[in-house]
């Protein structure tokens, strides 16, 4: 097994998990002393095999879950009136979860709905939400007229509407086929560079993980845990000469190998 690398960050910390871990009422051990500093403007990959606690991980740092010990700090966010920190998160599951009977436009409202923000004060940005994920034409359908996909676009402009600095992302596209997979790894790619958002973003594959990062962190499971990163130094923008250029191999060979110590590290898989 590899031991893990030192923290390597790119901008000044944007979240930071400080031995982070989490045991469920079960007894299983979904996170162990994971420690992590993310910095402003980084992409960073939490890659690993299944159950190896990456959607934990993402969900404490989005606040959807608590850590049983350990702390996440936000060093640069305000926090509210109860001293609570105010995270500008956008979170995409890997499901779209669109509300079924309601369109486009209304579906990627609701965060600002929710926060009390009327639809017309809401339209330009909703409308701006919509055309960054390239569905300008499509505010007025509803989620059955769309492919996987565009409901997936859906999904992510939902998150982006409220205008987060950090946008966390759960397996996004495992569940879409190959071709409009690497679409959407460009287009995110492309807003990411725009926008100089910080994205978490959890995948099982290597190739993904490889292809969208600027740095890999590589988990093992039972106990989830870090075991290893790889820091991916390639220019945007990232194409099809990337994809097939042998930095890329070497890469995706690099993390592939930590990955098997990751499995051969694990006592009963
Ligand atoms: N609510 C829960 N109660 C009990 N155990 C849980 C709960 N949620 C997750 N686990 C367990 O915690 C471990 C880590 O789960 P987690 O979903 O974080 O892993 P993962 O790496 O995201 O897996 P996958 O890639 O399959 O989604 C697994 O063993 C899982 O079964």
């Amino acid at each position: 097994m590899s031991s893990p690398a030192p923290a390597i960050v790119a901008g000044r910390p944007i979240v930071r998990l400080d031995h982070v871990s989490k045991t469920f009422s079960n007894g299983t051990v979904a996170l162990k002393d994971m420690t992590l500093s993310i910095g402003e403007g980084e992409f960073v990959s939490l890659l690993g095999p299944s159950g190896c606690g990456k959607s934990t991980a993402l969900r404490i740092i989005a606040g959807l879950g608590d850590a049983t010990t350990g702390r996440v700090e936000w060093p640069t966010m305000g926090h509210d009136a109860h001293g609570k920190v105010e995270r500008e998160i956008g979170f995409v599951f890997q499901e779209p979860t669109l509300m079924p009977w309601a369109t486009v436009f209304k579906n990627v409202w609701l965060p600002l709905r929710l926060a009390g923000i009327s639809k017309s004060a809401a339209r330009a940005r909703v409308m701006e939400a919509i055309e960054m994920v390239g569905l300008a034409a499509f505010a007025d359908s509803y989620p059955r007229e769309l492919s996987g996909g565009m409901k997936m676009r859906v999904s992510i402009a939902r998150a982006l509407v409220t205008r987060p600095r950090v946008l966390l992302m759960d397996e996004p596209f495992a569940a879409l086929d190959e071709i409009t997979r690497q679409k959407l790894n460009d287009d995110l790619l492309r807003l990411w560079a725009q926008f100089g958002w910080t994205v978490v973003f959890v995948t099982h594959s290597v190739f993904e993980s490889v292809y969208l990062s600027t740095r890999i962190v590589i988990m093992a499971p039972r106990p989830g845990r870090v075991i290893d990163e790889l820091l991916v130094d390639a220019p945007a923008p990232r194409g099809i000469a990337f994809r097939t250029s042998p930095e890329y191999s070497e890469m995706t060979r690099r993390a592939s190998q930590s990955l098997h110590s990751a499995l051969g590290a694990s006592d009963h898989l």
